[in-house]
């Protein structure tokens, strides 16, 4: 008997992969180059848009009934001033979903030599993203780029797509292309790819999904706890964080780095805490940032919690809802950090008083 999500996983891992290679030719080809205009770079990037397209087209083919919860859409890509922006996408979409078939790759979800698309199902592709999200059915959640900040300036990037049936997330993927295979080697071979199922654990590969390899969050050594933070201060409150450290009596630097690596750097190890708090009264956390995330936490023996403690719901549409925030560490610690920002939280409410 097959494993339950067995092709699901598969097809998700192929999309991924082909994303994750499109988007690196893209920095590799016009970002180091400089050769991307001011509206390929802001707000969205071609290689946003492409990476959208990629994933779609072969979601659409592989399972053409489910729902897509996508961050993009081609609205601003079907203005006519757009049309340099469109053939570039064309060009790059074409040339990821035609290459080679690689690990696990099968050309019945579209995919290999010959399978061009036309700019009209390339844009309709996009546009495969626009569910509402919801509590009921099976639909999937795309982040073509999480971090596209981060993907900009050759940091930190993912590529994420996650499986949600009945507001459950199944599967979730996580493709790193900048990060390193092995944290203790920063210079050595870059990207990987985690992957978890419900129930099966979270394995991490690299990014052509050679050797996979099961991971759990190890115990962390006394003295050795560390927060995983966003790189950008609008993102997350940095200087609660810092107040967090204090109570944990947590003496490392924090490790800054963009998107949802830093699930996959905790869940392997690589600093013990995950904390994001908001910055802003009014931002709505939305599903794609943290879909495949929080599945990995819990896959691999932690927990994941807003700062009430309570889980994160992603049934409620294409946000988390109000937003308290994201905790995550591994089972043993969760607790005292949950604790510690629950202080920190009314020494703020306390001052705001005075
Ligand atoms: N105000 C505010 N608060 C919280 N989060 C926000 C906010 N604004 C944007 N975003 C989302 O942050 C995503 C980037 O993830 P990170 O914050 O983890 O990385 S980063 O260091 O900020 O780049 C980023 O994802 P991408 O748009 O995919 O890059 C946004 O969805
Ligand atoms: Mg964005
Ligand atoms: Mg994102
Ligand atoms: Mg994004």
């Amino acid at each position: 008997m097959s494993l339950q999500y067995a092709i699901e996983k598969q097809v998700a891992l192929a999309a991924v992969r082909r994303a994750c290679a499109l988007t690196s030719a893209v920095f590799n080809k016009l970002v180091k180059q400089e050769t991307l205009t001011k509206d390929d770079k802001s707000p969205v990037t071609v290689a946003d848009y492409s990476a959208q397209a990629v994933v779609n087209t072969i979601l659409g083919h592989a399972f053409p009934t489910d729902p897509i919860v996508g961050e993009e859409d081609a609205n601003d890509l079907r203005r006519e001033e757009a049309d340099k922006l469109r053939n570039r996408i064309v060009e790059l979409a074409n040339e990821a979903l035609t290459a080679d078939l690689g690990i696990g790759d099968i050309a019945e979800w579209g995919i290999g030599p010959g399978q061009e698309r036309t700019l009209e199902e390339l844009l309709d592709a996009i546009d495969r993203g626009n569910d509402q999200g919801g509590r009921v059915g099976r639909r999937w959640t795309l982040d073509p780029i999480d971090g596209t900040k981060g993907f900009l300036r050759g940091g930190q990037y993912a590529v994420c797509l996650a499986l949600i049936v009945d507001g459950d997330v199944k599967l979730g993927i996580i493709g790193c292309p900048n990060l390193p295979v092995k944290s203790e080697e920063p210079e050595g071979q870059k990207g990987c790819i985690f992957a978890a199922v419900k129930g099966q654990g979270v394995e991490q590969m690299t990014i052509s999904g050679a050797n996979p390899t099961p991971i759990v969050i190890p115990p962390v050594a006394p003295g050795m706890l560390n927060l995983l933070e966003s790189v950008e201060a609008a993102h997350a409150d940095l200087s609660f964080n810092g107040r967090v450290s204090e109570l944990l009596g947590i003496t490392r630097p924090p490790t800054q780095m963009d998107s949802q690596a830093k699930y996959g750097c905790l869940v392997r190890g690589d600093g013990g805490v995950y904390l994001r708090m908001p910055t802003k009264a009014g931002y709505r956390e939305k599903i794609w940032d943290h879909a495949s995330g929080s599945l990995l936490v819990q896959e691999a023996g932690g927990v994941i919690t807003n700062s009430l403690g309570q889980p994160l719901d992603f049934g409620l549409g294409r946000t988390l809802g109000a937003n308290y925030g994201i905790v995550a560490a591994g089972r043993d610690v969760h607790a005292l950090v949950l604790a510690a920002v629950q202080k920190a939280r009314a020494e703020e409410l306390e001052k705001a008083k005075a």
